[in-house]
């Protein structure tokens, strides 16, 4: 059986952040994951995870300025010193979490740019090479061009070529399920193939982006493929609620922690 991970950034938003953690293990999950910690103390996340028996799937690397439209700054150029502290923030936040895998987000920039390919080449080295050091994953996410245009890493094979260029064994692929049927389709194949360089899988319906039990995807085939070839990882509900988070849960409910 899966063990599905609430999104605490789309799912659970009638609640202010830290409350979200309360709520999401009120309604029956075990394990939580969330874009950015950063504005919370780390402490205060540690003491909501311990609260309520929770563990944490996964966070992101600070991705640059957001507010501005930054969307990571891996691939960027000149930005690698700033990425180096950004890997030691995002350590200080695994630390006081426990949190095992990290997803660093690339930035925008033009995947057929040399220079852009080279930085983003380096700085997934460089944090993945660090995040070793402390036992964790990195994790790298194709995401597509529709909800994020001119995203660097825009392609399930340009990830899967990287991760076997590198051969470092803690780097990782973040099978998000809805970008992946936007971009390439033929899932379950991809799940098959990919699954031995898997470290997390996202879901959400396709195209609304919802919850996983309707549109064009069959989720019920899927998790059961997932557990069939032995994934012991993480699934995040990274999805926005169609009505109110705990009215949609209904397909969650032979999941949950009772
Ligand atoms: O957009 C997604 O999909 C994600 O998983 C976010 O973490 C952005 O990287
Ligand atoms: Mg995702």
């Amino acid at each position: 059986m899966p063990v599905f991970a609430a999104n605490l950034t789309m799912m659970f938003n009638e609640w202010p952040f830290l409350d979200r953690f309360d709520a999401a293990a009120e309604a029956g999950f075990t394990a939580v994951e969330y874009l950015f910690p950063y504005e919370a103390p780390p402490e205060a996340i540690a003491e909501r995870l311990a609260r309520n028996k929770l563990e944490q799937a996964l966070f992101n690397l600070p991705p640059g300025d957001w507010a501005a439209g930054e969307r990571g700054i891996a691939a960027l150029p000149g930005r690698f010193e700033e990425l180096k502290a950004d890997v030691e923030r995002a350590l200080d936040y695994a630390a006081a979490t426990g949190v095992k895998r990290l997803h660093l987000m690339a930035g925008l920039a033009d995947p057929s740019d040399p220079e852009a390919a080279d930085c983003y080449r380096r700085a997934v080295a460089y944090a993945a090479e660090r995040l070793a050091e402390k036992g964790l994953d990195l994790l790298l996410e194709p995401i597509n061009g529709r909800n994020m245009p001119s995203y660097f890493l825009n392609d399930f094979g340009a990830a899967e070529r990287l991760i076997a260029d590198l051969g470092l064994a803690n780097l990782k692929l973040q099978f998000d399920i809805y970008h992946r049927q936007i971009i390439h389709g033929d899932v379950t194949m991809a799940l098959r193939r990919l699954m031995p360089v898997t470290g997390h899988i996202q879901i959400a319906s396709v195209p609304s982006r919802q919850e996983p039990d309707g549109e064009e995807l069959n989720y019920p085939y899927l998790f059961a493929e997932i557990d069939r070839l032995g994934y012991a990882g993480f699934v995040g509900c990274e999805y926005s609620p169609s009505r109110g988070t705990l009215e949609g849960l209904a397909w969650f409910k032979p999941f949950a922690r009772s």
